[in-house]
């Protein structure tokens, strides 16, 4: 759209007006001119007849009296009158001139104008007088072509009132219309949309589009803020489940200690951590006795809250917040334990199996409790070893916890590399 070129609006329409205008003031001129044509004729014709009437009224005196003196001039006078070709006192039913003025056209021909000079009831000549009629007919076109130029002088002064009014009424409170809108941004919606009119009594179109145009401004703006909150709302409803999936990602369900994911993530760093800054670093299998026997016995609802249990346990009693304890599998958790020395892990893991063998109660349908144990296997991450060493090494504290009759903690003894 920007493409096509501008043009004022004033502009078409006032070039629109001058072509019209013309083209109907030309009309009109040649309807006036044609009827004027055929009637300006017969009226200049009638004026002459009522002229030569009067002079034939005038004349028979002078005529009587056979002066041509006095005749002549009145002749001269009255043949001055536009469209009077040839004027002639004649000899009373002849054709011989008395007097006369202008060309000598009667000769042959029939006077355009023929009246009895009378005197007491008594033709004692006669008026005869030609028409020229070339003439007549230039007085009417000067008399049109001078209507038509009056006519094109009002057609210019009413066009230019008009581009005036236009400009004033039309084009300028357009233009305030278009900067306004032009002055909208979308970081400011809510810029005020005035045109700068003077006061006036009454409203126009442009004052509807203007006040239009508010009105949409204010929906506008209204549903920006509707939108707006509602994003937030959104954005937070959004956050807060990301928050809630991140944390499920990384938390076994059932327990909530962390999953086996989590611990492949977090694990790596403790181990990475320890080996950089030649700090200690101790992991604690754990693992609930008999734990088959258990479901076996009781059912698996009953061993998923032995389960339940254990993890709650874990998680709480863990002593600092940089330990944290992880789901390994089964029924199986491992704890790690930064900045732990392995007595202050072996001292950690007895006394979470005897809260174990002493805090865990599950409530069994028929009545009762069910009691549990633990066995723990511990070692301390050693120079140069790897992290799935470590896990080795305190794995098979497990084994060997259980092993040795279960309930109970292994701690690795140190490997001499
Ligand atoms: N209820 C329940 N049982 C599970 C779950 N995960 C693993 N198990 C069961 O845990 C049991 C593990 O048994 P085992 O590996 O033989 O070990 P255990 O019976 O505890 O014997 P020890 O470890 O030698 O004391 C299996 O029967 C698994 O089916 C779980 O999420 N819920």
């Amino acid at each position: 759209m920007s493409d096509v070129p501008f043009q004022p609006i004033a502009l078409r329409l006032t070039r629109s007006v001058v072509i019209n205008g013309l083209l109907a003031a030309l009309l009109l001129c040649g309807l006036v001119g044609w009827w004027e044509r055929h009637t300006a004729l017969d009226r200049l014709e009638a004026a002459l007849r009522v002229q030569g009437e009067e002079l034939a009224h005038a004349l028979p005196e002078a005529v009587w009296q056979v002066s041509p003196d006095l005749v002549q001039p009145q002749l001269e006078a009255a043949s001055k009158r536009v469209g009077v070709a040839y004027l002639a006192v004649l000899e009373p039913g002849g054709s011989r001139p008395i007097a006369e003025v202008g060309q000598q056209q009667l000769r042959g021909l029939s006077a355009d104008i023929d009246l009895p000079l009378l005197r007491e009831g008594r033709e004692i000549g006669r008026l005869a007088m030609m028409l020229d009629r070339a003439a007549i007919q230039r007085s009417v076109y000067e008399a049109m072509l001078k209507s038509m130029l009056a006519s094109l002088a009002l057609i210019v002064v009413m066009v230019g009132l008009v581009l005036l009014l236009l400009r004033r009424h039309l084009q300028q409170p357009m233009q305030a219309l278009a900067a306004a809108l032009r002055r909208l941004e979308a970081e400011d919606l809510g810029a005020h949309l005035d045109l700068h009119r003077p006061p006036r009594r009454t409203r126009d179109e442009i004052d509807e589009v203007a006040a239009a145009l508010s009105g949409l401004q204010q929906r506008v703006l209204r549903h920006v803020d509707e939108l707006d909150a509602r994003v937030a709302e959104r954005t937070e409803q959004l956050q807060r489940a990301l928050e809630q999936l991140k944390i499920l990602a990384v938390t076994d369900p059932l327990t909530g200690c962390h999953n086996r994911l989590a611990f492949s993530q977090k694990f790596p760093e403790a181990v990475a951590h320890a080996q950089r800054y030649e700090r200690p670093l101790a992991v604690v299998f754990f693992d609930v006795d008999r734990f088959k026997v258990i479901n076996d016995t009781h059912g698996h609802p009953i061993g998923d809250r032995v389960l339940a249990d254990a993890g709650q346990l874990l998680r709480e009693t863990l002593r600092s917040s940089s330990d944290w304890v992880a789901r390994y599998g089964g029924e199986e958790f491992v704890l790690v334990l930064p900045e732990a020395s392995l007595q202050q892990a072996v001292d950690a893991a007895e006394r979470l199996r005897q809260m174990v063998e002493q805090d865990i109660r599950v409530p069994l349908d028929g009545g009762g409790s069910l009691q549990i144990t633990a066995s723990f296997g511990v070692a301390q991450w050693q120079r140069g070893e790897t992290g799935e060493q470590l896990l080795e090494r305190a794995d098979a504290q497990l084994y060997a916890a259980k092993h040795a009759g279960r309930n109970r903690v292994m701690p690795a003894v140190a490997v001499i590399a």
